[in-house]
């Protein structure tokens, strides 16, 4: 069961907003989730007290974005094992709530594996679920390190790239806080650059069909003062040939065993006009999103989405007044930026660098890729 409730406006977080957090209420043990699918307009809580209640906002993308669901699949396994249900059934659900992202059944696993680690050691199901717990509680910290790491590295990688400071970074979807036990990993660097007076500018692509980009990325670029521009999908490559993109940040869902990257839908047209226009393209991961048992981008299951989801703009309404204002309902936060061309040229292809919380990898050759998989292998279990 998951209850909702509203905080006020006046708990406005910094921009490392607490996407996830455990909870021991007198009630019982709870999983408190901030429901992406109220922002920007509402900073509204889910409590889940149970794997299906978790399952259901994995799958609505309440909570979303790979690493953050590696920590939710993990919180989760510990959540059934602390309220004393089937832990065996609740880590299936919970592992199969979504396809694409690996490190969704990475954190699962691991806190699955803590559970049995512990219970075929003593047999205690109270001290398995703690075990669980700290498997969950220790992926959150891990993944907070890296994402702060993630950030140190894709900011020195953009400075050896594009000399000179003042970059213009691309980004689609939503790769900050939202997505991760810390800053994130693409957002963070671009965040990085902008603590270090090195970002001119964040381009945001809007990420259509549930705008991502428009609802949380200029959510969290707003909070954090950088100057960023909203921009329809479609917009993109009017920048590129405008030359106003320096460089494209991206995060990954899954790297399979040769380098291919599965990413939210719009990732790929970015990485054909990036190749075209000579702007490096950066991946940035931590190396658990690195699947050495995937052979290939082919072998990716790409997760299929309700069509409503197109057909409807469901994203959460917040009413706009003033002068500037078209008289619509805003789907970005007050005050968001746009940039909105009637037409644009559309151009042709491929890809450059995968960061990690291990360092930026660049060329990403067949040898950078095979260590890549080693390293993912040795870090998840
Ligand atoms: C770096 S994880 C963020 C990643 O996840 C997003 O997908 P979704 O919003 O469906 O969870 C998108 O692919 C982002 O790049």
């Amino acid at each position: 069961m998951a209850d909702q409730y509203a905080r006020s406006g006046d708990d406005i977080r910094p921009t490392g907003i607490p996407a996830i957090r455990w909870d021991e209420p007198p009630e019982g043990p709870v999983l408190v989730l901030l429901d992406q699918t109220r922002l920007p307009a509402e900073e509204v809580e889910l409590v889940c007290t149970d794997a299906p209640a978790l399952v259901e906002a994995i799958r609505s993308l309440a909570v979303r974005g790979a690493p953050l669901l590696g920590i939710a699949g993990a919180y989760g396994v510990a959540l059934a094992a602390a309220r004393g249900f089937e832990v065996e059934e609740a880590a299936d659900a919970l592992a199969g709530a979504r396809p694409t992202a690996v490190n969704l059944a990475v954190g699962v696993r691991r806190a699955r594996a803590a559970h049995r680690a512990e219970l075929g050691r003593t047999g205690d199901r109270k001290a398995a679920a703690g075990a669980a717990l700290a498997a969950a509680r220790a992926l959150h910290r891990e993944d907070a390190e890296a994402s702060s790491r993630m950030a140190a590295h894709g900011l020195a990688l953009l400075d050896e790239l594009l000399p000179g400071g003042g970059h213009r970074v691309l980004t689609h979807c939503n790769t900050g806080s939202l997505v991760s036990g810390g800053e994130g990993t693409a957002f963070a660097v671009a965040l990085a650059a902008h603590r270090s007076g090195r970002l001119r500018r964040l381009w945001v692509d809007e990420t259509r069909p549930l705008l991502q980009g428009a609802r949380l990325t200029a959510y969290e670029a707003a909070r954090s003062g950088m100057a960023y521009t909203l921009l329809t999908d479609n917009a993109a490559g009017s920048l590129f040939a405008a030359g106003e993109v320096d460089a494209v940040l991206v995060g990954a869902d899954r790297i399979a065993a040769d380098g291919s990257v599965a990413n939210k839908v719009g990732t790929y047209p970015l990485a054909v006009l990036a190749r075209y226009h000579h702007v490096p393209f950066i991946v940035v991961a931590p190396v658990t999103t690195v699947d050495p048992d995937t052979p290939d981008g082919a072998s990716i299951e790409v997760e299929q989405r309700a069509g409503h989801e197109v057909t409807e703009i469901t994203a959460p309404q917040v009413p706009v007044a003033g002068a500037e204002a078209g008289g619509g309902i805003a789907v970005a936060p007050l005050g968001t930026q746009a940039y909105n061309p009637a037409f644009d040229v559309t151009p042709p292809e491929l890809v450059t660098a995968i960061v990690t919380e291990e360092g930026a990898v660049s060329p990403v050759t067949p040898d950078a890729l095979a260590e890549l998989c080693d390293r993912s292998r040795q870090v998840t279990i």
